[in-house]
């Protein structure tokens, strides 16, 4: 019935409580059941809790983390770490955090479990992602998973219906646009976008009134707090975000998408996380890895949508993001031209962007 919610409504819920510490009940294909929590958020007494439980919790991890862990991922891009009896808050927190990995490094060797599905446990992960949480998410196999969750109130997800929704991205709508003067064009306009699932708003900027029958200029900006409003020197995204504005206003016309995927898609606290890494002398990749993400989170797709909501279908693109040219070709935005957008090199910086071109194949 239209009143009960949908598995997109719930699993919007889920991100909720596990960005609040609550457990949350997976319920497989065939029935089985997996209590998760984010390991980042739970509280110590709910360890004890999950003990309770029976069979000895794990923390899932990405390969990418278990390979800086030295744990091995027997379930190929994941591993589950078993948590020792004698392990506190604290030790289950380091197997997803890695701050502390060169104070205080963790004494292996972790012992992961092999056998059985891992496809709850992947659920678990992506929905830590998407809560933009790190990616570790302490477990425990539940007999009755219905059960246990009517009996608590907790949110179930079920697996078959969930998983398209994590790799899908969910349709956006125009919720209202409105006349904005700024200072690179006093034509300017505010559009927003919200998505069905209850994520991030993102935004367009529309300089002028471009032709929707030819080459637009077009940027698609992710968000950055730091560089954006803060004037950070240890990126370009300030400058580029100005810099492709003021082209716009020249040239009288263009489309700037800002798009909410904040620290190419893992969050500012994550962002956060990552300098601190980079502060212990990682690039910025291997900080991402370190912290258990890819590369890129970023989903650019989301830019097409938004242009053909506008009603463009040909872009001059502002980037040195070659990904962003052969997302928006394969999503039926053709780019006609990519504009180079070089600005805001500084000493703090220039590590950075080097390592964008070596391992990115940022273009120079
Ligand atoms: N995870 C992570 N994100 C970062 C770091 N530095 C900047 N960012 C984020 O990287 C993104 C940069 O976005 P863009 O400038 O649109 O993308 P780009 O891939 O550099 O491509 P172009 O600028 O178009 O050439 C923003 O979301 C920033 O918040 C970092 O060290 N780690
Ligand atoms: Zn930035």
């Amino acid at each position: 019935m239209s009143l009960t919610p949908d598995i997109t409504e719930f699993l919007a819920r889920a991100r909720a409580d596990l960005r609040m510490g609550l457990p949350v009940v997976l319920v497989g294909d065939k029935g089985a059941g997996l209590l998760m929590l984010a390991a980042e958020t739970m509280a110590p007494e709910r360890l004890a809790d999950l003990r309770a439980l029976g069979d000895a919790p794990v923390v899932a991890i990405t390969a990418r983390r278990a390979e800086t862990l030295k744990a091995r991922a027997y379930d190929g891009d994941l591993a589950r770490v078993i948590i020792p009896a004698d392990a506190d808050i604290g030790w289950v927190r380091s197997v997803g955090d890695p701050s502390d990995d060169l104070n205080r490094p963790m004494k292996g060797p972790l012992e992961t479990r092999r056998g059985g599905g891992a496809s709850l446990y992947r659920l678990a992960i992506a929905l830590a992602k998407s809560a933009r949480l790190l990616p570790a998410a302490v477990a425990i196999a539940l007999e009755d998973p219905h059960g246990f969750a009517a009996a608590r109130g907790l949110t179930r997800i079920d697996h078959g219906g969930a998983a398209p929704h994590l790799t899908e991205r969910s349709p956006l709508h125009p919720v209202v646009s409105a006349r904005l003067p700024m200072e690179v064009s006093e034509a300017g306009r505010l559009h927003v976008f919200r998505p069905e699932d209850g994520g991030e708003e993102h935004y367009a900027i529309e300089i002028g009134r471009p032709d929707r029958e030819a080459p637009v200029l077009a940027r698609l900006h992710s968000a950055c707090f730091t560089g954006d409003l803060l004037g950070s020197l240890k990126c370009d995204c300030g400058p580029q975000l100005r810099g492709a504005l003021a082209q716009m206003g020249t040239e009288g016309a263009g489309v700037l998408l800002y798009l909410n995927q904040e620290g190419r898609g893992i969050g500012l606290a994550n962002k956060m996380r990552a300098y601190s890494l980079q502060d212990q002398g990682f690039d910025t990749v291997e900080a991402n890895h370190r912290l258990g993400f890819e590369d890129d989170e970023r989903d650019f797709r989301l830019g097409s949508d938004i242009l053909k909501s506008l009603g463009f279908s040909a872009v001059r693109l502002l980037t040195n993001n070659p990904a962003k040219i052969a997302m928006m070709e394969r999503t039926g935005i053709a780019v006609t031209e990519r504009v180079p957008l070089k600005v805001g090199e500084t000493v703090h910086n220039r590590g950075y962007l080097a390592t964008k071109a070596a391992k990115s194949g940022h273009l120079l």
